[in-house]
């Protein structure tokens, strides 16, 4: 079944008279349960659509959808609500995640508040997930005092708090050492087998060879999925292609290709005009 959906999706960003088109028609399914990493080069619109998953920015076109929920036309406080029982987010800056003056372990019950569970059952959860990111002993710690790489861990333990059904991340594992990285990793695993659908936005080698697919955004479109370790171009609407950069000494952006038909696709070779 699928949790996210989204249907030509694109995002405008108006400053002044200047126009920046971010996304343009991005199609996208993922599936309950699934971990996606998204990759691209800086620019491409990698923050931008995990903003619009997270419901941050309504989308200029297209329709988003999150659980049979349509993400652009829910009432504010609706999507206010959404957000804060099904969504958990980890922004690029860690600091941003969290509330400074308040510990560590304050931080996470601050997140829990939206959701109905117990107090008991909180703290237990809220113990287990500072457990795992390696944080047990700075429970009473104000975020504010953590390292930037200890804020970036208690970002993601307080973004899987409710144990959401979508967790966004931006670069979790930017400020981590090795050893650090791994255990995010796992912990993003571990969510998916409880349930968590993960999209993390990374350029971790490690990051990518770990979650189950890796969706490549390229000039504000889906240009490339791997799953498996096995690498794939996406057709997209009216039946383009990008090719990968890896290929541009083949077939240079510009240049012009005749198309040879095959039994089961395409070729292109390159052609002087
Ligand atoms: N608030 C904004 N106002 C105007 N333009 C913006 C805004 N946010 C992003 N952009 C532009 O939209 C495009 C996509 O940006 P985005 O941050 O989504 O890319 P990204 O792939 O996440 O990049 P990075 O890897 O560097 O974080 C870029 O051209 C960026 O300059």
């Amino acid at each position: 079944m699928s949790l996210v959906r989204c249907d030509g999706v694109v995002q405008i960003y108006r400053a002044r008279d200047v126009e920046v088109v971010a996304l343009r028609d991005v199609d996208l399914v993922i599936d309950a349960g699934e971990t996606v990493a998204l990759l691209g080069p800086s620019g491409a619109g990698k923050s931008t659509l995990l903003w619009l998953l997270a419901g941050l920015l309504r989308p200029s076109a297209g329709r988003l959808w999150l659980d049979g929920a349509d993400l652009g036309r829910l009432g504010q406080r609706t999507l206010d609500r959404l957000r804060a029982t099904h969504i958990g987010m980890v922004l690029q800056n860690p600091s941003r995640n969290l509330i400074g003056h308040l510990s560590a372990a304050q931080n996470i019950a601050f997140a829990q508040r939206a959701t109905a569970r117990s107090r008991r059952q909180g703290r237990r959860r809220a113990r287990d997930l500072l457990a795992r990111v390696g944080l047990a002993d700075a429970a009473g710690r104000p975020a504010g005092r953590l390292s930037g790489g200890e804020q970036q861990r208690l970002a993601l333990a307080v973004a899987l708090a409710n144990a959401p059904r979508l967790l966004l991340a931006d670069e979790p594992t930017s400020q981590l050492d090795e050893e650090s990285g791994r255990r995010v990793i796992e912990l993003i695993r571990d969510a998916a087998g409880d349930g968590t659908t993960a999209v993390v936005v990374t350029h971790d080698p490690a990051v990518g060879e770990a979650l189950g697919r890796t969706v490549t955004i390229r000039d504000g479109r889906v240009g490339a999925e791997g799953r498996r370790g096995e690498d794939f171009v996406v057709v997209g609407r009216e039946g383009a292609v990008q090719v990968p950069p890896e290929y541009h000494h083949l077939l240079p952006p510009g240049s012009m290709a005749r198309i040879e038909e095959l039994r089961d696709g395409i070729a292109l070779r390159r052609a002087e005009p």
